[in-house]
């Protein structure tokens, strides 16, 4: 059945007709994300969810989706979406990071020119016929102080405008290199020495809990007289009533405002202040980066569920859907290794060591240990995915680490899993073989070569003879046919093991037979999620 499609908010109406050439059903109701109770009623019906920024995805609608798989963000903040719970139930979120940034670096800088010229109250007056000269006195741009607050894509290009514009410009962004300020003509500087500095200041950092309220009573004292704010980012990153406070106080010369805390902004503090400019959060709203968004972000998803590749995901690792082929069966291995261990493991995981071996070393590891992490927990948690199983992972206490080393065996590539619990350390490589399909080459050291199937049993046991005769004839006598049988021991007389793929599950009753046997260590019955080998 074709994935089906919803699109809540208003998406330029190239994005329908990619979902459609894709292959995708597609619903384009752009007003039902301001109605919460209608999409809570329908969202259990897609696969998929387009939206920007009026759409709210709730835990509560993240709840109901029962089938939903990706949420694209036509645009950049993914605020709106709660991404833990999304994670949780396994939905890929993805946003389209650089689609609409020049043109919302644009708005920024128009903000500033309409600030410090006081644009707007000058039309509105001019237009009533008052012809209000002597009002409307501005200030000039240039060799003023910009300061640039997170200086990622949309605020380098604003820093590189500023710098165009002949200012002076600084940045305060943790993550900004010196190479990079300087690359960009501008100059890197702690919070305080920019609000100390700056004649205008402009926010381009996300809304975190570390940036929300960034600008706050406080910070405005510690600014120039007269400095000018803009903020085309997130309405939250401003404390409202304090800028409100140091525009009638006169500290603050202006503002320009596109966001605002509460969205949409019918009423504010800010409405009605003296060369306060609002816009309707119309930063990306350009024909060109509608365009650039709804294309990319339709892509994005379509590809996603019809293809398996992702791009963009803010909480999954990124697999193009070139690599996807050569992927899959690795990621299919990576999943079988962690299920395995998942599966013959009863107490408490303490440690996960992925090692990438060979070739698999120079794939594309965050998707293979997510797949095995995945794998790891799949049988205690009912719903996991390569989405979710990272933060379950980390919420359970179960250190990773990961390694890629050149090739050591005969095996062009491999990976090997290694846990430790309380009681033991245990492990399981296993490699693809040309006909893409998994197989154990190693399980606690011993070597063979098992093809993965639906049902299969797992024993230990006391390099002893009569092991095979044991097992086949228990299992021949109830009916259970055996279509693959792998032996392994670390040295004659040693400890053994045998991994059985069978063609139906076999009972309690049949492993507690061979369970009986004084050469049997342990017997396990495994079910892997993968189609029949044969
Ligand atoms: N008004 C509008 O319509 C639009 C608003 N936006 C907003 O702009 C924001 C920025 O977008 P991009 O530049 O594309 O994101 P980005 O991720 O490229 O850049 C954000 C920068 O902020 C920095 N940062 C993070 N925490 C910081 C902190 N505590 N202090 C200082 N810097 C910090 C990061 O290091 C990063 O360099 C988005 O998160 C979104 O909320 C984006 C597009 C349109
Ligand atoms: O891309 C972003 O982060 C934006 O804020 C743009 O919002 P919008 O898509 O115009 O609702």
């Amino acid at each position: 059945m074709a994935p089906r499609v919803l699109v809540s908010d208003k998406l330029s109406p190239t994005a329908v007709q990619i979902f459609k050439d894709r292959g995708v059903e597609v619903d384009y109701l752009p007003d039902l994300g301001k109605d919460k109770e209608q999409l809570l009623a329908v969202i259990d019906q897609y696969d998929g969810l387009a939206i920007r920024s009026a759409t709210k995805v709730t835990e509560k609608l993240i709840e109901a989706a029962t089938k939903l798989k990706v949420i694209g963000r036509a645009g950049i903040g993914v605020d709106n979406v709660d991404i833990p719970a999304a994670s949780r139930k396994g939905i890929i979120v993805m946003n389209t990071p650089f689609g609409n940034s020049i043109t919302t670096a644009e708005h920024a800088v128009a903000l500033m020119f309409a600030v410090a010229r006081q644009l707007p109250a000058a039309d509105a007056s001019t237009q009533a016929g008052k012809w209000e000269k002597n009002r409307f006195m501005g200030v000039e741009i240039t060799g003023k102080t910009l300061g640039v607050i997170g200086c990622g894509n949309i605020g380098s290009i604003v820093a590189s405008r500023g710098v165009g514009l002949k200012m002076r410009v600084v940045a305060f962004d943790p993550f900004l290199s010196t190479e990079r300020a300087s690359q960009l003509g501008i100059e890197k500087v702690e919070l305080e020495e920019l609000f100390k500095r700056s004649d205008f200041i402009t926010l381009h950092t996300p809304m975190t809990e570390k940036t929300k309220g960034i600008i706050d009573k406080n910070a405005i004292a510690q600014m120039k007289d007269g400095v000018r704010i803009i903020n085309c980012a997130r309405g939250g990153l401003i404390v409202e009533a304090d800028l409100a406070e140091g525009i009638k106080s006169g500290k603050v010369a202006g503002a320009g405002v596109d966001v605002f805390e509460v969205e949409p902004a019918t009423e504010s503090v800010l409405f009605g202040l003296e060369n306060v400019v609002c816009t309707p959060h119309l930063g990306a709203s350009t024909t060109e980066a509608q365009e650039n968004v709804a294309l990319q972000v339709a892509e994005q998803m379509a590809d996603y569920l019809v293809r398996g590749a992702v791009t963009n995901a803010i909480n999954m690792p990124s697999i193009t859907a070139e690599e996807a082929p050569t992927l899959t069966p690795f990621v299919k291995l990576a999943e079988v290794l962690g299920d395995f261990v998942g599966q013959v493991t009863d107490e408490p995981i303490k440690s996960v060591e992925i090692v990438y071996d060979g070739a698999t070393a120079a794939m594309n590891t965050r998707a293979l240990t997510s797949a095995a992490l995945a794998g790891l927990i799949k049988s205690q948690v009912s719903d996991v995915n390569m989405v979710s199983a990272p933060i379950m992972v980390k919420e359970r206490g179960i250190q990773l680490t990961e390694s890629r080393r050149d090739k050591s065996g005969v095996f062009d590539g491999y990976i090997k899993l290694t846990i430790t619990t309380e009681k033991q350390t245990r492990s399981v490589a296993g490699t693809v073989f040309s006909d893409g399909k998994p197989r154990f080459i190693q399980i606690k050291g011993i070597n063979l070569d098992a093809e993965v199937g639906r049902h299969m049993v797992y024993t230990t046991n006391n390099d002893a003879p009569g092991i095979i005769g044991l097992l086949g004839t228990t299992f021949g006598e109830a009916g259970v046919n055996i279509a693959n049988f792998q032996l392994g021991r670390n040295r004659p007389g040693g400890d053994a093991i045998a991994l059985l793929y069978v063609d139906s599950p076999v009972s309690d009753a049949v492993l507690d037979a061979v369970r009986g046997h004084k050469e049997i260590a342990s017997a396990k019955r495994l079910q892997f999620d993968v189609a029949s080998v044969d």
